[in-house]
């Protein structure tokens, strides 16, 4: 379904990606893990070909898709949907319309300027919200609501395309516990009820272990680890981000805990850190 072969991404002599290899047999939730500078966004940028690649190929469903050009590249686009963590709604416009813009490439200018989708599409758009729990904020402008609120905007924005994977980079980087969990929730259930592959850049072990089904851990560019959650031990974490024996989970984690708990085991990290 998808395989990646000896993917790079060189930025002058720095290789961002470095020889990436990996097959995916059928759609998964999928979750990318590594310190910052590891090389997630910029595979998740090459996939969705908002970069080239230097050198590799990434085929899905048997195409490699970094050759495709004009239309086709655009409806690989279209295919692949991307989520940011920063959202990329326009705030000052209502939530409906945000989800339609998810609908770009398939409209004209003037469609686009004056708001003129067809009915049937502002159905989808609301039927959408709907699913994610938001259909009641549609009139509402999108800074008016909460961070994961928008996330999930942005998430409907992305099924408005239809797409077959949906690349999400650092997701809830920008969310408290509370609204990380929805959002994490939202995605899933997308792969579990529409079979989506969901590919996720996360920061917290603990999100990439109770959400994915498979985890692959990158480093410097390469693939350290591939595997399932069980598999990724804190021992093997710790290879990932190239931590020492002061390595603490709780420095990545978006549990919702005890507010004290967490103060004290940051408190006894950074203790034995000194
Ligand atoms: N446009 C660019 N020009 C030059 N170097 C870049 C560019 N984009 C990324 N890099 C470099 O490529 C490497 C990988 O960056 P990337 O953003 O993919 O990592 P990441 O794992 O997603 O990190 P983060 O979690 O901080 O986003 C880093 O060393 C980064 O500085």
């Amino acid at each position: 379904m998808l395989d990646v072969k000896s993917l790079t991404k060189r930025f002058g002599s720095n290789a961002a990606v470095d020889n990436v290899s990996f097959t995916i047999d059928r759609p998964m939730m999928i979750g990318i893990i590594g310190r910052s500078g590891a090389g997630k966004s910029t595979f998740l940028r090459i996939m969705n070909r908002l970069t080239d690649a230097s050198d590799g190929e990434l085929c899905f469903e048997g195409r490699n898709v970094l050759t495709l050009t004009g239309k086709d590249k655009r409806d690989w686009q279209s295919d692949c949907a991307m989520i940011f963590q920063q959202f990329n709604l326009v705030p000052r416009m209502d939530v409906v319309s945000n989800v339609l813009h998810g609908t770009l490439g398939r409209h004209s200018t003037l469609t686009t300027m004056f708001n003129l989708y067809p009915e049937a599409e502002i159905h989808k758009a609301i039927d959408i919200l709907d699913r994610l729990g938001i259909a009641e904020h549609a009139a509402k402008r999108a800074e008016a609501l909460s961070g994961g609120q928008q996330q999930r905007v942005a998430i409907a924005r992305a099924l408005m395309q239809d797409p077959k994977v949906i690349l999400a980079d650092e997701p809830i980087a920008s969310l408290d516990p509370m609204n990380a969990q929805t959002v994490m929730e939202a995605l899933r259930r997308i792969h579990d009820e529409d079979g989506r592959m969901v590919i996720a850049n996360l920061h917290t072990l603990d999100t990439a272990r109770r959400y994915c089904d498979r985890i692959i851990g990158m480093r410097d560019g390469r693939v350290v680890f591939d595997g399932t959650p069980e598999q990724l031990t804190t021992g093997v974490a710790r290879d990932i981000y190239g931590a020492g024996a002061d390595f603490s989970e709780a420095a990545t984690s978006t549990e919702i805990r005890d507010h004290d708990a967490v103060v004290t085991e940051e408190i006894r990290a950074a203790e034995v850190a000194l």
